[in-house]
């Protein structure tokens, strides 16, 4: 017997389903990596068994590659299609003005390159992950050049970062790009995303950070109502 789903399962695959739909004939489709984005992967895999033809889908990590490629989903990438139709992905925060904290699942820096070289970029949520302020619940990921790690540790910290390094089975987790993820705790919030995106680009030796900012054209959340659509 499967066990039930709980709520919030039910809510991102609501919302995964939703952003399937929006997916149409030659498209060439971007997809996100993580819980939310495997349920829109599902959805897609069967939208194409009963017959909707798409360009191709390009992945933003591994294990949606993976996934993809094991439900018949034809695979490309940016070299290939250098401009994607439509991105879908889930996020970890999402504030009012669509800014987002993403990159708990470590693909940061692809998620962000595909949403960057997208016509349309569709956020799919539960609705726990709908935020007043940024950092308050995830910390906020910063991909890193191993070499770089102490120093950059140091000046996130100026910046008033609590700093931890991703662990995976007490080793560093080591991103798809073969990078750290240095995770930053802001204990009072983040009050600017857009200032303390610049300030931490500004140190050498990182990569990109899980700060989104006018990306997103499209939410999806799922919850308790049911589905909701934000637009902008
Ligand atoms: O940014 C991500 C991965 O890097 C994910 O989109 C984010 O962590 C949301 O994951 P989930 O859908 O499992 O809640």
């Amino acid at each position: 017997m499967t066990s039930p789903m709980s709520p919030q399962n039910t809510w991102k695959q609501l919302a995964g389903n939703a952003a399937a739909e929006l997916i149409q004939e030659g498209m060439v489709v971007g997809l996100g990596t993580g819980s939310t984005a495997a349920y829109l992967v599902q959805a897609m895999a069967q939208r194409i068994q009963q017959g909707l033809q798409i360009k191709g889908a390009v992945a933003s990590s591994l294990a949606t590659y993976d996934l993809a490629n094991s439900l018949h989903i034809p695979m490309t990438d940016l070299d290939e299609h250098p401009e994607l139709d439509i991105y879908i992905d889930g996020a970890d925060e999402i504030d009012p003005q669509f800014r987002l904290i993403k990159g708990a699942g470590g693909a940061l820096l692809r998620e962000k390159i595909l949403a960057s070289a997208a016509r349309r970029f569709v956020v799919i949520a539960d609705s726990s992950k709908k935020v007043t302020q940024l950092g308050h619940i995830y910390p906020l990921p910063v991909e890193v050049v191993p070499l770089a790690k102490t120093p950059i540790t140091l000046q996130l910290t100026r910046l008033g970062a609590e700093v931890k390094i991703r662990q995976h089975n007490n080793i560093p987790f080591i991103t798809d790009n073969h990078n750290y993820i240095l995770d930053c705790t802001f204990p009072q919030g983040i009050s600017d995303p857009a200032q303390l995106d610049a300030q931490i680009h500004s140190i050498v030796g990182v990569v990109e950070t899980g700060l989104f900012i006018n990306m997103v054209s499209q939410v999806i959340i799922g919850g308790p109502e049911g589905v909701q659509i934000f637009s902008r």
